[in-house]
């Protein structure tokens, strides 16, 4: 039996940061995945990377298309296998930094093999045993399958394959779900030329966002001829149609060629033995973990998409630190605590959104004002054309006007992912809003909102005796 000091399974955004932090460290580490073709799992090969690199490729169709309007030309169709042979480049060169020759050679023992619990601290792969102090369970998520009567006769894809099988633009593609997955490559596809419909059982897209921004997402997708089905699920695929059963209308017969199902995740558990390791489930099938990411078995730590929680490449990252500084400092044990999350849903326009959401700053008790500003008088957005875009902050309810401090936000705008950095680190730094609004913006930087927002919070509260006072001192000395 090889004695390790931690082994980490799974090769994804989890276990690669949770690898290399006890590699630096000088601890004896062993990382076995089981797909030895496709270390940095989902975000690399079947998420982040290819998802952002084809919306990457449909905005360029999207843009040329539209400046038809003003004398361009534009013809032929999107070539997906093109298309997807320049994904697949983007990832090699990705990949070259991460796959298991480059962990070797940092010091990382590297094992290509499916794991499964032999004992509380065993595990066995390739009929080898191994042990080890603590045992990291980064094993990811895939994404939730559905049957449908007559799935056979289209073509199903998730994103596991949409990437890689579906080389032929799909004529007519129906998506179903409404969150991140479904509205980014919903967009993408129909950008590139596909009918997209985007079948929702939920009532908005992206409810995970404040309503609003659900509306105004809507809206563009509709003026791009998306079309959404809220309240809605695929009954049936039958001679070339996807019937829809929503609860405002009858069955609803479309023309559909494929489908892409981005109905949500599942906690990858399967075939690991997790009854040898006393590893719990709780009763929807997740792994049952506690605030500072322990299973219920102590030695096991459950990081990224695996914890079931927010699943992001970055949240993973986020759960690598928060472990490692309890495993180093475990008398002064942190809480895995979501406050300073942000997400972006890279659709155009773009959502973002940092700190806790209003219902989660309710539940917490936290008080609160929330502040909403409109980019219909913003010029950066007259002459892009995204007066529609919408930006809300939640402050602290305690301090005064211009010492108050960012809780959240949320915006949605062209480039909104990277608008809102400088708002979420004056959260994350606890600084005054007075500083933002201080700070002197070049014309026209799209970023100019967020100080048109602060100020125009600092003019709501503005007091009377102050512009007296700059009054008479103005008259005292001119
Ligand atoms: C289409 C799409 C787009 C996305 N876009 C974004 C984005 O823009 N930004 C963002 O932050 N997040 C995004 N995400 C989410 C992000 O990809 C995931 O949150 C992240 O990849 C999770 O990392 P992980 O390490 O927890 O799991 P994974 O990446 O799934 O890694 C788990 C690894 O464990 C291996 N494994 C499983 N079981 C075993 C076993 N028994 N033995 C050995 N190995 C095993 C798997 O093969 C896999 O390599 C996206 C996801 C999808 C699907
Ligand atoms: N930019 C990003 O950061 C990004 C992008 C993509 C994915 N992700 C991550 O991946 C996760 C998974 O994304 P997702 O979009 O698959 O899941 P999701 O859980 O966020 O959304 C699933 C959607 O599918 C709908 N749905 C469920 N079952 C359905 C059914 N039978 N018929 C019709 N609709 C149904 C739900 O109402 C929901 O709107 C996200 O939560 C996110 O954490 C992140």
């Amino acid at each position: 039996m090889k004695k390790y000091d931690v082994i980490v399974i799974g090769a994804g955004s989890a276990g690669l940061g949770n690898s290399g932090v006890a590699n630096v460290l000088g601890l004896k580490t062993l990382l076995i995945e089981k797909d030895g073709d496709n270390f940095g799992g989902d975000c690399t090969n079947f998420g982040c990377v290819p998802s952002k690199a084809l919306i990457h490729i449909a905005n360029q169709f999207h843009q040329a298309k539209s400046a038809e309007r003003f004398g361009l030309k534009t013809s032929g169709k999107a070539d997906m296998g093109r298309i997807l042979d320049h994904i697949h480049q983007m990832q090699t060169f990705i990949k070259d930094t991460e796959d298991a020759a480059a962990l070797r050679k940092k010091g990382i023992d590297v094992v290509i093999g499916e794991a499964v619990f032999d004992s509380r601290d065993t595990l066995k792969v390739n009929g080898e045993t191994h042990t080890a102090r603590i045992i990291l369970l980064c094993t990811g998520s895939s994404p939730r399958m559905l049957d449908i009567e007559g799935m056979d006769s289209v073509d199903v894809y998730t994103n596991e394959t949409i990437f890689f099988d579906c080389r032929k633009l799909p004529e007519n593609l129906v998506v179903i779900g409404g969150g991140p997955i479904g509205c980014e490559l919903g967009q993408a596809f129909s950008r590139l030329g596909s009918k997209v419909t985007i079948v929702n059982r939920g009532d908005r897209l992206l409810n995970k966002e404040p309503e609003k921004v659900s509306e105004i997402l809507e809206t563009r997708f509709k003026e791009e001829g998306i079309q959404i089905s809220s309240h809605a699920e695929v009954q049936f695929f039958k001679d070339g149609k996807a019937g829809i059963a929503s609860k405002e209308k009858d069955i609803l017969e479309i023309p559909c060629d494929a489908v892409l199902i981005s109905a949500g995740r599942t906690v990858n558990t399967k075939g690991m033995d997790f009854d040898a390791a006393g590893i719990e489930l709780t009763e929807k099938g997740k792994i049952k973990v506690d605030e500072y990411l322990q299973s219920t078995n102590k030695k096991v730590y459950v990081i990224g998409d695996a914890a079931g929680s927010y699943m992001f490449s970055h949240g993973a990252e986020k759960m690598v630190r928060q472990l490692w500084r309890n495993l180093l400092v475990p008398i002064f044990k942190k809480k895995n605590t979501w406050n300073d999350l942000s997400w972006v849903t890279f659709t155009d326009p773009q959502v973002a959104h940092f700190g806790l959401t209003e219902d989660r700053l309710q539940e917490r008790g936290v008080e609160f004002q929330r502040h909403d500003q409109s980019f219909l008088h913003d010029d950066r957005a007259i002459v892009e054309e995204y007066t529609y875009g919408q930006m809300s902050l939640w402050l602290d309810n305690s301090n005064s006007t211009g010492s108050k401090k960012i809780l959240s936000g949320s915006m949605i705008a062209p480039h909104a992912g990277e608008l809102v950095q400088e708002l979420e680190l004056a959260k994350h730094a606890n600084i005054p809003i007075s500083e933002l609004n201080d700070r002197v913006y070049p014309y026209p930087v799209a970023a100019r909102i967020n100080q048109k927002t602060i100020r125009g919070i600092l003019e709501k509260t503005r007091k009377l005796w102050k512009l007296k006072l700059a009054r008479m001192v103005f008259r005292w000395f001119h």
